[in-house]
């Protein structure tokens, strides 16, 4: 990981435990809009990661429904995607797709979000940076680009300057103003899995194969990148993610439990619903 944790990252996550998965959803998203706005006052333009998942998705309809959606000058957000399953554009199993029919669709035509600021995970068969993408490794290394055109100035350049490996070389990603994960039973976050060679993946993304959670083949932000988001919210319900998160929270092996490496430089966030908080 050649981002350097910040002051916040250090810090125990936050936990916020509410009565069910629709309320957590309800809230999460009222949270997700005021970060926004927050954020928009202090910077121009700020940057969200959204994630796939049951929580995930059903957190985006509710910002789709609130009343406090436009408080947020959508003109000046940037949407990203923690990871995505690599299937053909348009396939109803893609985060993407999910995401566009549950919130982001009705952000472009109706609250000015720009097309250019959504920027979802390449496709199985589409055509990028002028080459047809055909593997999970070609979309990441894509995406990776895309990332590295939207850095900040205060990107951090690792040690790269001194000779450093190839591990410090410099990780060109926005500063997100926040990160959204949801976590599987197994502790997955994205789609960095137990066990999984991806966990310690250099560089801004990478390709999955044998994701034991269908699709097989995925793509996803590596914990490096993670680690370069201010906040990073784990939005978890139901009793099948109790023991994994109460693993996370106390800090087992990434290896493990991934979900314990999921931290942001300012300030990291868990948001639960009583069954998953459990543990
Ligand atoms: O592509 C995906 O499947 C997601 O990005 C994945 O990381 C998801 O967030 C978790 O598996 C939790 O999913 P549930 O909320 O549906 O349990």
């Amino acid at each position: 990981m050649s981002a350097a944790p910040g002051p916040g990252a250090d810090r125990a996550p936050l936990v916020v435990v509410h009565p069910d998965a629709a309320v957590l959803a309800q809230a999460a998203a009222a949270r997700l809009l005021t970060r926004l706005l927050d954020a928009q006052s202090l910077r121009a333009p700020v940057h969200a990661v959204l994630t796939g998942g049951t929580v995930g998705i059903r957190t985006l309809a509710e910002v789709a429904a609130s009343p406090l959606r436009d408080a947020v000058d959508w003109t000046g957000v940037h949407l990203w995607w923690g990871d995505e399953r690599f299937l053909p554009d348009g396939d109803p199993d893609r985060n993407a797709t999910q995401a566009r029919e549950a919130l982001v669709d009705s952000l472009v035509a109706d609250s000015g979000l720009p097309a250019a600021h959504v920027h979802e995970m390449p496709a199985r068969g589409s055509i990028t940076d002028g080459r047809t993408i055909t593997t999970p490794e070609e979309a990441a290394t894509a995406y990776a680009a895309e990332l590295a055109r939207h850095a900040g100035p205060d990107t951090d350049h690792g040690r790269a300057d001194d000779g450093g490996d190839a591990a410090s070389a410099p990780l060109r990603v926005p500063r997100f103003d926040v990160l959204l994960l949801g976590m599987g039973p197994d502790g997955h976050v994205a789609s960095l899995f137990p066990g999984h060679a991806a966990l310690a993946a250099d560089g801004a993304t990478v390709g999955v194969h044998g994701s034991p959670k269908p699709p097989p083949e995925r793509v996803s932000l590596t914990f490096g990148a993670i680690a370069r988001a201010r906040e990073v919210w784990v939005v978890a319900a139901g009793a099948e993610k109790a023991e994994q998160a109460a693993a996370a929270l106390a800090d087992g092996p990434v290896t493990d439990v991934p979900a314990a490496g999921a931290r942001g430089t300012e300030h990291t966030l868990w948001l639960l619903d009583a069954a998953a908080a459990q543990g």
